[in-house]
């Protein structure tokens, strides 16, 4: 029998940032293996605190994430590989270092077949030296090292922003390939849709902390009206995923109002029985709404 055990599973995900504001509010959703889901919101969204939540970098105030069955807070699994674009900024991949140390460094050896078809993939050099690279060769770097032991679950946090259009399309490529031919799932939170069209199975659009749609691409974009006229003047697209983008995040931007509108209000401010049950409340909900607005 197939084991349907989701490799994602969230169950009234609340998260509350130590200042008190609220940066998640009561997610839920379940995500097959083999999925590719594309994350899609404005900036501030959400998007990051939802990754850095899968993969178990902090602890939710409120409701449950599995992670393949398993909290990946409290009983980590192994085999998650989150990637994100602060691993760059570290002062000690900038040292005089030689790649292939670093491969070594995280069991490159271990795995050979894996590290050449990346190298070859991600068109990295061997005789590169950290302290001498450009962004997207130091990325180059980061994703051989980040992709070489095979991960269950694969999160990533914009870590293609900084790559070349051609390096970008293997990379995206190569985890198709790895989700059809293994039992493991992909979260990708990207601002860049070029090429993406037939990339995810799942799409999941996040709006201040709360998930507005999640469905197939195919299921989402045939249900919703997109505009025959390009939503910003003279900005056209070849790409209904593209539009679709636009669209939410043009809804998404009227809906959370002008910034000066909105006051601050804190998760204390909200009474004990709206935290408890009363999620839903109008109250709630527009206290949400201005937390996540500023
Ligand atoms: N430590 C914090 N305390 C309070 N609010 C925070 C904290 N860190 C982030 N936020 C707020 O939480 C919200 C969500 O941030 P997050 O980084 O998850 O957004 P995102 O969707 O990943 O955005 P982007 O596309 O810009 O990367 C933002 O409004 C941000 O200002």
């Amino acid at each position: 029998m197939l084991d349907q055990t989701p490799a994602i599973d969230l169950g009234g995900l609340t998260y509350v940032f130590p200042s008190g504001i609220v940066g998640l509010h009561d997610l839920t959703l379940s995500l097959p293996p083999h999925s590719r889901t594309l994350l899609v919101g404005a900036n501030g969204a959400g998007k990051s605190t939802l990754l850095k939540i899968l993969a178990g970098k902090t602890l939710a105030k409120a409701g449950s994430v599995k992670i393949q069955g398993s909290d990946p807070f409290r009983a980590p699994l192994g085999g998650i590989t989150y990637l994100g674009t602060e691993w760059a900024a570290n002062p000690t991949v900038r040292y005089d270092m030689a790649v292939p140390v670093l491969l070594a460094s995280v069991g490159g050896d271990a795995f050979p077949e894996r590290r050449d078809e990346l190298i070859d993939i991600l068109d990295v050099d061997l005789s590169w030296h950290m302290h001498a690279v450009s962004d997207g060769e130091r990325r180059r770097v980061q994703l051989v090292m980040g992709l070489l032991r095979p991960w269950s679950i694969l999160l990533l946090d914009e870590v293609t922003v900084d790559l070349d259009v051609l390096v970008r399309a293997r990379l995206l490529d190569f985890l198709r390939r790895e989700t059809l031919a293994r039992e493991c799932a992909v979260v990708y939170a990207s601002h860049i849709f070029d090429g993406l069209a037939d990339w995810p199975t799942d799409l999941v659009h996040i709006h201040m902390g709360r998930i507005l749609e999640h469905g197939s691409p195919s299921d989402i974009i045939s249900r919703t009206e997109l505009p025959d006229r390009p939503t910003i003047a003279s900005y056209n697209t070849n790409s209904a995923l593209l539009d679709l983008a636009l669209k939410w995040l043009s809804d998404d931007l009227k809906d959370r109002g002008r910034r000066t509108d909105v006051k601050r209000v804190r998760w204390e401010d909200v009474t004990s029985d709206e935290k408890s049950g009363g999620m839903k409340s109008d109250a709630f909900a527009a206290y949400f709404k201005m937390s996540r607005a500023l």
